[in-house]
């Protein structure tokens, strides 16, 4: 099976926990993208639910294929919220943001129920941070908040390679008009950690540490997709 066929196939088994009726959150990327066109084709044949997409290009492939779609303001509590990952490792802790909707995602994911992970077997790691960590900053001071950043990861023994993520040559804009820094660090001894010194920054906006927010992943494996849930 290729990595896509993996993610396609944790994507419709997403569709089990998703109850007629829900209120669901949408993720972002290629998978969350299978799991929205799984999802469309399902309430096309007459199953109810209401989304609320994590961003624009959610939102547009959603719409697109005939989703109801609501807002966090109008629905400030969903049922579940089915999304991609960068990486994820034994403990259900995520790292995410790969395509920059991190901040939007975390809201959604954390006024849900419960968030469900789909990937393939790629984003399966023994310690997070093999991938650059993206950290969302406001623009405004950028090079004195990537200062503090280092600082911060200084404090845990860490080292970071901070670059500003570009796109068609020019700083990359969220969804919520920020920028964001990636951060080649390597293993990650203490999420944790990392997550309550980033959060103390000023400037720093979020970052895609998911800490104690996924409960569930499915993940696309050459035998069928594996079901990793918190007791
Ligand atoms: O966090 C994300 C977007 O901000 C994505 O879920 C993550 O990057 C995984 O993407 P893909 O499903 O395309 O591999």
């Amino acid at each position: 099976m290729t990595a896509d066929q993996q993610k396609k196939a944790a994507a419709i088994a997403a569709l089990e926990y998703v109850k007629a009726g829900n209120k669901v959150g949408l993720g972002t990327g290629s998978t969350a993208n299978h799991f929205i066109e799984a999802l469309a084709e399902k309430a096309r044949g007459g199953f109810d639910v209401e989304c609320v997409a994590t961003s624009r290009a959610s939102f547009q492939l959603a719409q697109s294929l005939g989703l109801k779609m609501t807002t966090l303001e109008k629905q400030p509590h969903l049922d579940v919220t089915v999304d991609g990952a960068d990486e994820f490792d034994a403990n259900w802790q995520l790292i995410k943001g790969g395509g920059g909707a991190l901040l939007v995602e975390k809201i959604v994911a954390t006024s849900s129920r419960y968030m469900v992970v789909i990937a393939d077997q790629s984003k399966k790691v023994n310690a997070l941070g093999r991938f650059p960590l993206p950290v969302e900053v406001v623009p405004f001071g950028v090079n004195a908040t990537s200062w503090k950043i280092d600082r911060a990861l200084r404090i845990l023994d860490l080292k970071g390679k901070q670059v500003l993520r570009l796109k068609d040559g020019k700083p990359f804009v969220t969804d919520s008009g920020n920028a964001i820094i990636d951060v080649t660090i390597g293993h990650i001894p203490d999420p944790r950690r990392l997550d309550n010194l980033l959060k103390s920054i000023p400037g720093v906006v979020d970052h895609g540490l998911f800490i104690d927010i996924c409960g569930i992943v499915l993940m696309g494996t050459d035998d069928g997709v594996q079901t990793f849930r918190k007791a």
